[in-house]
């Protein structure tokens, strides 16, 4: 069975309190972005384990504790049946980019998963199992617009689509750990309260909805503010860091985005949301 698991995008994210557990409680509107891996997964050959191969962008860390692998291990304690399995990621997404690029792998595994061995599971049931490997995991279960909360792992429904929405996204070939970011952080109550900000006109979002690790992060990563200012002036309604970054993204409400020239070294997402 082979699917695509997407990344996502924040729009706004504010940190609001420090828990006594380390983790953070967060409000955040996350919606998919069709920036895309390829993830495969055929039960193994026979006496063989559960194996991952890995190509394309690499993946820091030890390829079995890749979280596509977690993600079948975690499953695999509660149903014994499962037989091992052979994965194949083709990584594409940035690591590290504030687009939930590893999540997002897990929680498609978990799905391939339930379709390829006709598991039955329900979504309640994949979310609950998702949250166990990251905080944003669950969310691409459904994978729709939600208002995240707690720890960006509970979600309400929002009444909002950017289906058509032109948008660039662009990574400066910088690695930003979430865990670092996040002590970066004072947590505290958002100026402008999310879901209203996000139900007017998206022209006024600029002033209105921020996110915080943009403010923390900025001042050490110069860059990030580069990029933002270069989106703007080719004409994006709105700009922002996406999650603990590193990368950077413009939606335009109308119209498409003026040509710009990034290093390189960069990667660079555009298209249609
Ligand atoms: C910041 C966000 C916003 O969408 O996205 P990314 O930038 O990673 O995409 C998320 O909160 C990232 O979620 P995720 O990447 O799944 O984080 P996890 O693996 O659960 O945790 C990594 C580390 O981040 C910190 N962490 C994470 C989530 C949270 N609510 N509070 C935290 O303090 C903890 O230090 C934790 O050890
Ligand atoms: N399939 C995977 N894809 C990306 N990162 C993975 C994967 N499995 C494990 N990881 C680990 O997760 C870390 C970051 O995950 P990712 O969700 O891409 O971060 P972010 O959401 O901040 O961009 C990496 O440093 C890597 O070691």
């Amino acid at each position: 069975m082979l699917v695509f698991p997407n990344a996502k995008l924040n729009l706004g994210l504010y940190v609001t309190q420090r828990r006594p557990d380390g983790f953070h409680t967060l409000e955040s509107v996350f919606v998919p972005l069709p920036w895309t891996d390829a993830l495969e997964i055929l039960p193994a050959a026979p006496g063989q384990p559960t194996s991952i191969t890995l190509t394309g962008r690499p993946i820091p860390g030890d390829p079995a504790s890749n979280l596509c692998v977690r993600a079948y291990e975690l499953l695999q304690a509660d149903l014994p049946q499962l037989p091992p399995v052979q994965l194949y990621l083709h990584k594409i997404v940035p690591i590290g980019a504030g687009l939930g690029g590893g999540s997002a792998d897990a929680a498609f595994a978990l799905k391939a998963a339930n379709d390829l061995f006709g598991l039955n599971l329900t979504a309640e049931a994949l979310e609950s199992y998702a949250r166990r490997l990251g905080s944003d995991c669950a969310f691409f279960i459904r994978n729709k617009p939600v208002l995240a909360v707690e720890k960006g792992d509970v979600f309400e429904e929002i009444d909002l689509t950017l289906t058509g929405t032109s948008c660039v996204v662009v990574y400066p070939n910088l690695h930003i750990s979430t865990a670092e970011a996040y002590i970066r952080i004072v947590p505290q109550a958002p100026k402008f309260p999310l879901r209203e900000a996000l139900a007017q006109p998206m022209s006024t979002w600029r002033e209105t909805v921020s996110n915080d690790f943009e403010t923390a992060l900025t001042p050490a990563h110069p860059v990030l503010a580069e990029i933002k200012k270069q989106l703007y002036e080719a004409g994006a309604t709105y700009a922002s860091l996406s999650g603990s970054g590193s990368a950077v993204y413009g939606l335009w409400e109308a119209g498409e985005p003026a040509a710009t020239v990034w290093p390189p070294e960069y990667a660079v997402w555009q298209g249609v949301l």
